[in-house]
C-alpha cells in the first residue's frame, strides 16, 4: 500500500477547546476510510485541516510527502463534500457541475466541448446523464447529492473528503447510496474518507475505520476488527452495541461490578470495564435454571423492537442499569417475554471483553 496522505501530531485548538489533539494518521492510496467518533470529538474539524480551510497550531498535513502548510485550499487537488452539499439552487444541474471547472483559479476550463465532454462523464458515472438541464430545486435528495459529489470528482481531486454526506438522506436512500459511493470510489480508484456519527454506516462503508475520541485516534483498523475487537471499553461503547459494566477482577478471576459477579480471565486484582455484545447473549427463563446459571445477570424484561431480520429486547439489572438483548431472526421467531418478568441474561464468559485502567 502506498500512503497519499500523512497527518504528523496534529493539534488544533479553539479558544480553550483541544478539537484535534496531536492526531498522527495515514491514508492509503485507493481506499475507503470511514471516520467515526462521537459529536464533537473532532471529525469535521480533521476535514477542514486537510482540506485547507482551517490551519493546524502544531503538526504537519503531507499529501504524497509533501508538506501542505503553504498550499490554498483550492490547489491542494482534495475535494470536499460537505453536509449541505451547498449547491448553486440557480443553476442546472450542468452548471453546477461545470461551475468549478469554468471559474478555476488556475487554467479556467473554456473550451465547451471539452467542458461538455467532462461534465457528461462525471454525470454518467454518479447515475445523473438525464438530468443535466433540470434546476436544482427539481431534483430528490438523493440526486443533490450525487451533483455535490459530481461537482467534486470534476476537477480530478486524489482525495475527497465527504462530511456526513448521507445524513440529510432518508434511510432507503442512505442504504443505495452506501452501495453507489462504493461503487464510484472503486471505479475512480481514488481515495475516500467519510465522516460518519454512525456506526454501522462507518463499518459498512469503510476499508478501514478510524475511531476519534477527543481529537484522538483511538482505534485505526479493519471493520471486522473494530466491530469483534475494540482496542478500548471508550471504542467499544461508541459502537453502541457493548453492554458495559465497570467494576473490579479479584485475583481468584471474578470480575465484580455492583451486586453482580462475572467469570473472568485469571490476573492481578484491577479496576476495569466488562462489556459483552448484545447479540452474545441468551435469555434464559428463571424456572427450571440450574443453581449455577453460568455467567451473566438477573434481569427484568420491559419492552422489545421489532426490526424485521432482527430484534431488540430491553432489560433492566438489579442496578437500574439498562441491557440490550439482540436476537437474530432469520431462523427463528421471535421470543416472547413476560413485560415485569425476572430473567438470567446469560453468556460464555470467553465472549466478553475486558477493559483495564
Ligand atoms: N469554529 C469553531 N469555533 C470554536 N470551537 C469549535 C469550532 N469548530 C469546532 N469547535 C469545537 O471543536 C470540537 C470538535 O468539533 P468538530 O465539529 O470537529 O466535531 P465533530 O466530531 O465533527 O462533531 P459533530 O459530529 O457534532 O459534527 C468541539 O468541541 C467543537 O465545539
Amino acid at each position: 500500500m502506498t500512503a497519499i496522505l500523512e497527518l504528523k501530531n496534529v493539534t488544533k485548538r479553539y479558544g480553550g477547546d483541544t478539537a484535534l489533539d496531536g492526531l498522527s494518521v495515514t491514508l492509503e492510496a485507493n481506499e475507503y476510510i470511514s471516520l467515526l467518533g462521537p459529536s464533537g470529538s473532532g471529525k469535521s474539524t480533521l476535514l477542514r485541516v486537510i482540506a485547507g480551510f482551517e490551519k493546524p497550531d502544531a503538526g504537519e498535513v503531507l499529501l504524497e510527502g509533501r508538506s501542505l502548510a503553504q498550499v490554498p485550499a483550492y490547489r491542494r487537488g482534495i475535494g470536499f463534500v460537505s453536509q449541505g452539499f451547498a449547491l448553486f439552487p440557480h443553476l442546472s444541474v450542468f452548471e453546477n457541475v461545470a461551475f468549478g471547472l469554468r471559474n478555476r483559479e488556475d487554467d479556467p476550463l473554456q473550451d465547451a466541448a471539452e467542458l461538455r465532454r467532462r461534465v457528461d462523464e462525471m454525470l454518467a458515472l454518479v447515475g445523473l446523464s438525464d438530468l443535466g438541464e433540470r434546476g436544482i430545486d427539481q431534483i430528490s435528495g438523493g440526486q443533490k447529492q450525487r451533483v455535490a459529489l459530481a461537482r467534486t470528482l470534476v476537477a480530478d481531486p486524489k482525495i475527497i473528503l465527504l462530511d456526513e454526506p448521507l445524513g440529510a438522506l432518508d434511510a432507503n436512500l442512505r442504504a443505495r447510496m452506501r452501495v453507489e459511493l462504493r461503487r464510484i470510489r472503486q471505479q475512480l480508484g481514488i481515495t475516500f474518507m467519510h465522516v460518519t456519527g454512525n456506526e454501522e454506516e462507518a463499518l459498512a462503508m469503510g476499508d478501514r475505520v478510524a475511531v476519534l475520541d477527543s481529537g484522538r485516534l483511538a482505534q485505526i483498523s479493519d471493520p471486522d476488527s473494530v466491530y469483534n475487537r475494540p482496542q478500548s471499553a471508550r471504542v467499544a461503547k461508541f459502537l453502541n452495541c457493548y453492554n458495559m459494566f465497570e467494576g473490579r477482577r479479584d485475583e481468584g478471576g471474578a470480575f465484580h461490578a455492583g451486586v453482580s459477579s462475572f467469570a473472568c480471565s485469571p490476573g492481578a486484582a484491577a479496576a476495569g470495564v466488562y462489556c459483552v455484545r448484545f447479540d452474545k447473549i441468551r435469555v434464559v427463563p428463571l424456572q427450571g435454571l440450574s443453581e449455577d446459571g453460568g455467567t451473566g445477570v438477573r434481569a427484568t424484561f420491559i419492552t422489545s423492537e421489532y426490526a424485521g431480520p432482527r430484534i431488540t429486547y430491553f432489560f433492566r439489572g438489579a442496578d437500574g442499569k439498562v441491557l440490550e438483548v439482540e436476537y437474530h431472526l432469520s431462523h427463528r421467531r421471535p421470543d416472547e417475554f413476560a413485560v415485569g418478568g425476572d430473567y438470567w441474561l446469560s453468556w460464555s464468559p470467553d465472549e466478553a471483553l475486558v477493559y483495564f485502567q
